[in-house]
């Protein structure tokens, strides 16, 4: 399968594109174009100098002690914040969704994309009308005073009487805790509720204490039990209806998968992070759907937040993950969070029940299921793109690569705040830094959802990039051949499909936020959906599964969706 074809070594023209105007400010969701200067006075900063800004405005770019000051929306409100905290299950996103769904506007936001749409399904379920909004996704509902979105996607500059941002403790998240931080700074909400780990509470409320928010706790209490089971799983014959088996590799859940189906007793969903959403959504519903045959699920800690699934029991087929840096211990919070999922409140299963795989592990979960999560000490932050400009500005000698280094070397943080670890970034920074693009362009392939680990995905970023340096339009078809795309046979196979998928889906992201310079918006979202089902097509076919009757249908393809999008375009 070669759907995605790069060239490699492309002759780049170095054009002066002129700013192409189509710029749309990544996180707005209205995408009007912000450029907000943040208290600094951008007419004062010389290139050559300096000496700038004087008064009132601050003069030191790197300066980053204060970030509630970034977002003047929300700080000329006193916002009353309800920190809802407990254990997993305790029913602290129910309570505050209570309060969301009776407000006059509100938003959701979330750690996950199952998790906005789950808020939004339910919203809507409830007559009040929610929009969704991710990355990549747009789905509008007429006369929507609701938002469920995830946090990327959470929007400082509109007035809101009710918010919830979910897992708050997340904003100690090493890759995305920025998102968080930015997210509980600046939504402009009368009522702000914040749910999660009890460990955030006191850095949330030193973090709130300067910005004169009225803050209240409410603790919770597990809303039925959570029983750490002394003996580990035997063999895999003890698997039963309502077993969710974790482990951490791709590889691994295949062979899990295939070896519990052999047994001939259970049908398995898969649910980890490389699926597309799309297929995580699908293959988590029909787990949950007591009527389907999928009754076990084996998932990586890609359900590991907020998700309401039927799962009787934990079992960890490990306690250790490799975080993409090296092999360690699960932390005492993430074991806490997978085993949370177990027997959740007004699921099919009373009680929940965890255990691992192997003796040894015991020990570790046990000890870790009867430990608090450490407390959080900073919350993450990144240079925003305003003070990038600024600081290139005073150095215009040095590449967008050096620029965001340099400025993360030199940033005064306080010590409540720590920077987000942003070897992603300069993944890209490095690669696009040659290319003759605006800052704003690079900032915005800089943050994008690109996994430059994968090296399909990263290719397929630098395409994009070039291309768009290069013409300032980018035709999905000058890389893909629609058409192409074919259920596939092998691991390796769905692995280069699931890449395929992240290319496309890093092209709808772009057309959102450059429309007119990324057209094909249509064309890659219909072949994104049919990776997905192709996906699913390999799924179903995958390990012991032979055909029965009634199975099928749940995922078939539709061949009108089929025929669709494999027509050429
Ligand atoms: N008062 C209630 N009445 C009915 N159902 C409830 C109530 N409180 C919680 N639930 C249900 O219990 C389940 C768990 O609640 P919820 O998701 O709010 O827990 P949580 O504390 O946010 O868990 P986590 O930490 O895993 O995110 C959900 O299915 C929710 O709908
Ligand atoms: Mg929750």
């Amino acid at each position: 399968m070669a759907s995605i074809f790069i060239r490699r070594n492309c002759n780049i023209n170095i054009l002066s594109r002129s700013i192409s105007g189509n710029y749309k400010e990544p996180f707005c969701p209205k995408f009007q174009f912000k450029f907000e200067f943040l208290g600094y006075d951008v007419s004062r900063i010389h290139p050559y100098s300096r000496s700038y800004g004087s008064g009132s405005v601050r003069n030191d770019i790197t300066d980053m002690t204060c970030p509630h000051t970034w977002y003047p929306q929300a700080r000329r409100k006193r916002r009353k914040v309800f920190l809802h905290v407990g254990p997993t299950n305790s029913g602290k996103t129910y309570q505050a969704l209570k309060q969301l769904q009776t407000s006059a506007s509100g938003i959701y936001c979330g750690p996950l994309r199952l998790l906005a749409w789950e808020v939004a399904k339910r919203l809507n379920k409830a007559n009040v009308p929610c929009d969704l909004i991710t990355g990549q996704e747009r789905e509008e509902v007429e006369g929507a005073n609701h938002k469920a979105v995830t946090v990327e996607m959470a929007d400082v500059s509109t007035d809101y009487k009710c918010a919830v941002i979910d897992e708050i403790q997340m904003l100690g998240c090493n890759t995305r805790g920025y998102s968080f931080t930015r997210a509980l700074l600046g939504i402009a909400a009368d009522e702000l509720h914040l749910c999660g780990d009890p460990a955030a509470v006191p850095l949330i409320q030193e973090i709130l204490d300067i910005t004169g928010d009225e803050v209240e706790v409410q603790y919770y209490e597990r809303l039925s039990p959570l029983v750490p089971i002394k003996a580990p799983l035997r063999s895999l014959s003890e698997i039963r209806n309502g077993d969710c088996i974790v482990t951490f590799s791709r590889r691994d859940i295949y062979k899990l998968k295939k070896r519990i189906e052999r047994e001939g007793k259970h049908l398995c969903s898969v649910v980890y992070g490389s699926l597309p959403p799309e297929t995580r959504t699908r293959q988590a519903s029909m787990f949950n759907d007591a009527s389907s045959e999928f009754d076990v699920l084996v998932a990586s800690d890609a359900i590991g937040m907020g998700l309401n699934l039927n799962i009787s029991r934990i079992i960890f087929s490990t306690m250790q993950k490799f975080d993409g840096f090296e092999m360690r211990d699960l932390t005492v919070s993430e074991i806490k969070q997978i085993a949370g999922r177990a027997g959740r409140y007004g699921s099919n299963f009373p009680q929940g029940e965890v255990t691992c795989m192997y003796v040894d592990d015991l020990p570790l979960l046990h000890s870790s299921l009867d430990s608090p999560s450490p407390i959080l000490e900073r919350a993450g932050l990144l240079p925003s793109f305003d003070l990038l400009y600024m600081y290139s500005r005073l150095h215009p000698q040095i590449g967008f690569y050096q620029v965001m280094e340099h400025f993360i070397d030199n940033a005064k943080l306080s010590e409540k705040y720590f920077f987000v670890n942003c070897e992603q970034v300069l993944k890209v920074a490095a690669v696009i830094d040659e290319l003759p693009l605006e800052l704003r362009d690079k900032y915005l392939f800089c943050i994008s959802p690109v996994d430059m680990d994968d090296e399909i995905s990263s290719q397929g970023l630098t395409q994009f990039a070039e291309n768009y340096a290069k013409k300032g339009l980018v035709r999905l078809r000058e890389i893909f051949t629609p058409g192409t795309l074919r259920v596939p046979k092998t691991p390796n196979a769905l692995k280069e499909l699931e890449s395929i998928h992240k290319v496309l889906d890093l092209y709808v992201w772009l057309s959102f936020r450059l429309d007119e310079s990324f057209p094909d918006h249509e064309l890659a979202s219909s072949q994104k959906a049919l990776c997905s089902m192709l996906i699913e097509e390999f799924l179903d076919r995958y390990g012991w599964q032979k055909p029965m009757a009634g199975r099928l249908p749940v995922r078939k393809m539709s061949s009108s969706l089929l025929s669709q999008t494999m027509r050429p375009h």
